[in-house]
């Protein structure tokens, strides 16, 4: 099938409140509308055409041809966002509404299910904000204008040794091998000095290094909230994927949830410690979901899934792959959602029946404000592929025997990305990283006592 566009149908019609999921051609180039019925329609406006393979299940829906009015909105409405030189596919997603409460209704099933689906065409999805979400995205949104217009010195006392909590410096963050951009604010659990695994000198466990109360309630608040939007994406999940309650959000008890709240400058206002037009290169998150809110400027470009692009960064670091290849799709600003990515252990958990969704930001011509909140794994996980549902994807139980331990996980991908800051160094030079192969840091089940070597 050729589809051009597709219109999902409504399995719960108050949940998708938007129906359409199709596609249009990138902003650039000029583009031949065609003969205007949509069956002649340039290279560029076939879903395939990026490569994609034709096998990913259509999600529960009826194709529907794009008329012309459709491809001249997509192009001058929503891909007009897209940060300059980049070239890409705009997305247009489906926002779902989530129930107050997930009871296990057939509504709920068959949402989950839909979300799924979504998951393994789009490799993206977009959720509804409440009112409440709404105010306190926006709160959250000021707190972070707040903190990035102080000045230098002050933004950069706000780092932790113990924890990658805090200030990251524009050109500080490194993905494969190249300087990002991006500046940061980091919110990991804030552990004071006289919690159990600070005194027992975990890695990457200690306070949050926060500037002031100003940014750190109306940031907890709009996290906290998102706490609660992901172990509800979660049991949706595990209806959609025809797994037992309780499969994934297993691994959430004491969950290492942490968030990026980002600020991004203009393209032409960079320091010179990057390259040119990047905002962070190509890569995978670390956990399970990534819940994000962007501001109307616009710069996030994702990879739907693809058979011939497999990857396993808990395995080998999949940061700038295809970087500069084509294939890249869009994501434009849509005002009241939050988007919701997948990450390394959703991967490996469903046997790639799910993907992490490799994404890269550009820098547009304006400065721009993200908050990406990570609904992960506890610290202590260690994540077992599903043996069950996931349309009957298994891998050897003697191939995944081990499985996965998230907090070593973590803790690689972060002294990565930040080779230099003081985290790092005294995480070497303390030797905590041998106490992640420690049985205690390997358990959910047990909080330890500290032990003061
Ligand atoms: O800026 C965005 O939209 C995404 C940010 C991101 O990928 C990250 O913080 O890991
Ligand atoms: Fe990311």
């Amino acid at each position: 099938m050729s589809c051009l566009a597709t219109r999902s149908v409504l399995p719960l019609g108050r949940r998708l409140i938007t129906s359409r999921a199709r596609l249009s051609t990138a902003a650039l180039g000029s583009l031949d509308i065609g003969s205007g019925n949509g069956m002649s329609m340039p290279p560029g406006f076939n879903i395939d055409v990026a490569g994609q393979p034709n096998k990913q299940p259509r999600i529960q829906s009826s194709s529907k041809i794009a008329t012309v009015a459709d491809k001249i909105h997509a192009r001058d409405d929503l891909g007009k966002t897209m940060p300059p030189s980049f070239k890409a596919q705009v997305a247009h997603l489906d926002t779902f509404e989530l129930p107050e409460k997930i009871t296990g209704s057939a509504s709920d099933r068959a949402l989950g299910k839909a979300i799924i689906d979504t998951w393994r065409y789009e490799g993206i999805i977009q959720i509804a904000q409440s009112d409440l979400q709404k105010k306190l995205w926006n709160d959250a949104k000021a707190a972070s204008k707040r903190f990035f217009r102080k000045p230098a010195a002050e933004k950069a006392a706000c780092v932790d040794s113990q924890s990658y909590a805090g200030y990251i410096a524009s050109g500080e963050e490194v993905t494969d091998g190249i300087a990002d951009y991006s500046e940061i604010f980091t919110i990991t659990k804030d552990l004071d000095l006289e919690e159990p695994r600070v005194r027992a000198k975990w890695p990457c466990h200690g306070p949050c290094p926060w500037p002031d109360v100003e940014m750190k309630e109306p940031m907890m608040r709009y996290v906290d909230n998102l706490g609660l939007e992901g172990e509800k994406i979660l049991q949706l999940a595990e209806f959609g994927l025809g797994v037992a309650p309780g499969t994934l959000t297993q691994y959430t008890r004491d969950g290492w949830h942490h968030t990026r709240v980002l600020r991004f400058p203009p393209r032409n206002a960079t320091n010179g410690k990057g390259k040119e037009g990047r905002g962070i290169g190509s890569h995978t998150d670390y956990g399970l979901l990534v819940i994000a809110a962007q501001d109307d400027v616009g710069g996030l470009f994702i990879r739907r899934p693809r058979d011939d692009e497999k990857f396993a960064n808990w395995q080998k670091s999949a940061a700038g792959h295809k970087e500069d290849a084509d294939g890249w799709f869009y994501i434009p600003p849509v005002e009241g959602v939050h988007t919701v990515i997948l990450g390394d252990m959703m991967q490996y958990l469903t046997n790639n029946y799910l993907t992490a969704t490799p994404h890269k930001v550009g820098l547009n011509t304006r400065e721009r404000f993200v908050i990406a909140y990570f609904h992960e794994p506890s610290f202590q996980a260690v994540i077992k592929p599903i043996n069950e549902g996931c349309g009957g994807m298994r891998t050897a139980p003697e191939q995944t025997e081990e499985g996965v331990h998230y907090g070593t996980h973590f803790t690689n991908m972060f002294m990565r990305n930040y080779p230099d800051r003081i985290t790092t160094k005294r995480l070497l030079a303390e030797n905590r990283y041998a106490k992640l192969s420690k049985p205690e840091l390997r358990t959910m089940d047990v909080m330890p006592a500290p032990q003061l070597d």
